[in-house]
């Protein structure tokens, strides 16, 4: 049975544009469906969309337009305090620094998900991933003490320990370098591989072309969908864009 965990129609996104009553569409009627253990990358020349449409697409800013479900809920029909437990309990955002406490140490913010949902917390768990991930600093140093890619592995770990039925990541490895970029796209198809359903933003074609489906966008427009990506049918479609 196919498990749907994505589904969005014909969404779009405008904007005010300064003070006047002009608004500027910057998503254009974008349908996409995505499935449990389907790990989607989303690719696109810088400007083109891709965190307006991961923002959109996951609950965090209402499209102007159009419809999103997720796990067959629609977010945005839901009352704030419904709305904040569904994205805590269901999904996982690997955004740097998204929702990091600046004011509390590293290992408090991975586990404050689990907490507010008095879930249990392991330790053991928590050091060995940090540990994986080639976490240099002291967990129980500040979040705000910490360089942005340590703050990107701490939003990753929060992640992983959640057991979330959905993922979404924009750029999730930007910050970091090509070690650590391998073993947290690794940790990622492995949950994808366990029925995880992962939406990720990247500016990497190699990398999306190792996930299951690549996603083109070019000026707010979803160009192709390319099931199975090479690099080089990515790279294609990215130029074909340009042309
Ligand atoms: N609130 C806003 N007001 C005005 N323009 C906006 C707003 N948000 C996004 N845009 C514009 O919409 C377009 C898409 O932005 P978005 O950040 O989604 O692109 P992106 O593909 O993620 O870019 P990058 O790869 O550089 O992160 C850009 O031209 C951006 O300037």
């Amino acid at each position: 049975m196919i498990n749907q965990v994505i589904n969005i129609q014909n969404v779009t996104k405008s904007v005010s544009i300064g003070n006047s009553k002009q608004t500027l569409e910057i998503l254009h009627d974008i349908s996409l469906t995505a499935n449990a253990g389907e790990f989607l990358s989303i690719v696109g020349p810088s400007g083109s969309g891709k965190s307006t449409l991961l923002n959109a697409m996951s609950g965090l800013s209402k499209p102007t337009s159009g419809q999103v479900t997720i796990l067959g809920t629609n977010p945005y029909q839901l009352r704030p305090a419904k709305a904040a437990a569904f994205r805590r309990d269901q999904i996982g955002f690997i955004f740097q620094s998204y929702n990091l406490i600046p004011a509390l140490p590293a290992f408090d913010n991975i586990v404050l998900p689990l907490r507010l949902a008095h879930r249990k917390v392991d330790k053991e768990k928590i050091t060995q991933l940090l540990k994986q991930i080639n976490f240099e600093a002291n967990p129980s140093n500040f979040v705000s003490d910490l360089s942005g890619g340590e703050q990107q592995k701490v939003a990753i770990v929060r992640v992983l320990v959640a057991n979330s039925r959905v993922i979404f990541a924009d750029e999730p490895t930007g910050a970091l370098d090509t070690v650590s970029r391998k073993i947290i796209f690794d940790l990622l198809r492995h949950l994808a591989n366990q029925g995880v359903c992962i939406i990720m933003v990247t500016h990497d074609i190699e990398m999306a072309a190792a996930t299951d489906k690549a996603i083109t966008l070019s000026d707010g427009h979803l160009e192709k969908v390319i099931d199975d990506p090479t690099a080089e049918e990515i790279f294609q479609a990215l130029n074909e864009e340009k042309s």
